[in-house]
């Protein structure tokens, strides 16, 4: 396995302030309140107590990201000695997890090698905006994959955050799911599919993943405010039918002035997954009730984004991770030794 790296930008790139919904880049007070100063103010965020609670939250999520790397390593290692899985079987995936219409699709995706012939193998959500949806797992995996999540919530066993954004569900590679259950997944099955989808967006070259679920119930996280995902694509499969809301909305890529956005409402299919590029501008509706559970899987081209980090939109500068990192890789340079004296 290639050794992988984090961008420096994690440090100071995309924090997520949930009171004002606004994604911000924190380089240092001056900077922070010259560039968001009169956007916060226009929010309601005017007053001294207002002002310092900005602050706090992003300090926190600085220190947060700061130990990363090392609390999350501690939290792995205590889950692998200590949690006992309600179901041990699901954490090596097998072929009778998988919906047959999704097998039918990952074959034909693997023998034809053509577009229009995998189209009727898959609802195309928007062509325009490459958003596809397909049946992933069978409900009997759905269901005991749920209940194997609840069993890990209600252990007293160390948690993370899935991400910057969300705060409930968990983090697949803490629980023990990357080395036997997402790597062949990613490999075997989804990589035919995306290499077809998305071969632009390093579709056939996907070496690694970040995994986790997210949960949305009245009372806790309801929504998700718009993003871009850290990711050359993403797979966002949902797990269960027991809640109202919660529709997936998508606009454009990120590139695109906000003004001159359009932006689509998916209504989620139990058990199917949403295929989209990680760029494409997105988010969640509220949960009106009940409770839902997503699987996301945020996947990762090296050869793409050790050219342009798509948090930053810079060369990415690397800075050692543990595991996967943010999915960089240091390519080796080839140097013309003529040319060399
Ligand atoms: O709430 C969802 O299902 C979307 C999750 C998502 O977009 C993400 O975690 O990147
Ligand atoms: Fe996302």
């Amino acid at each position: 396995m290639s050794t992988f790296f984090q961008c420096q930008c994690f440090m100071t790139n995309n924090i997520y302030l949930q009171t004002y919904n606004l994604h911000v880049d924190y380089r240092n007070s001056e900077q922070f309140w010259k560039d968001y100063g009169q956007s916060l103010k226009s929010m309601g965020c005017c007053s001294e107590t207002d002002r310092r609670k900005v602050t706090e939250e992003i300090q926190n999520e600085l220190q947060r990201r700061s130990t990363l790397d090392v609390d999350s390593h501690k939290r792995k290692q205590i889950i692998k000695e200590t949690y006992r899985p309600l179901y041990p079987h699901l954490y090596k995936l097998k072929e009778d997890f998988f919906h047959p219409e999704f097998l039918h699709l990952v074959d034909q995706c693997i023998t034809s090698q053509s577009l229009m012939s995998v189209q009727q193998y898959l609802h195309t959500i928007s062509e325009e905006k490459s958003i596809f949806m397909f049946p992933v797992f069978t409900e009997e995996f759905c269901t005991q994959f749920l209940e194997e999540l609840v069993n890990f919530e209600q252990s007293l066993l160390p948690k993370g955050k899935p991400n910057t954004m969300n705060n409930y569900g968990v983090l697949l590679n803490e629980l023990g799911f990357y080395e036997d259950f997402l790597n062949p997944l990613r490999i075997h099955y989804l990589q035919p599919i995306t290499k077809l989808l998305f071969p632009k967006e390093g579709g056939g070259n996907l070496d690694s993943q970040k995994g986790f679920t997210v949960k949305y119930k009245v009372g806790e996280d309801v929504d998700l405010g718009y993003h871009y995902d850290n990711a050359e694509v993403t797979l966002n499969v949902c797990l269960g039918s027991n809640f109202t809301g919660g529709e997936l909305y998508f606009g454009d890529m990120k590139t695109v002035p906000l003004w001159k956005t359009t932006c689509s409402t998916v209504e989620q299919q139990p058990y199917c997954g949403i295929l989209h590029r990680g760029q494409q501008l997105h988010g969640a509706l509220p949960v009106t009730s009940g409770e839902r559970h997503n699987l996301v899987i945020w996947m990762r081209s090296s050869s793409i984004r050790n050219r342009l980090c798509p948090m930053c939109d810079r060369i990415p500068i690397l800075v050692p991770a543990e595991a996967y990192g943010d999915g960089f890789t240091q390519e080796r340079q080839t140097v013309d030794v003529c040319g060399v004296f």
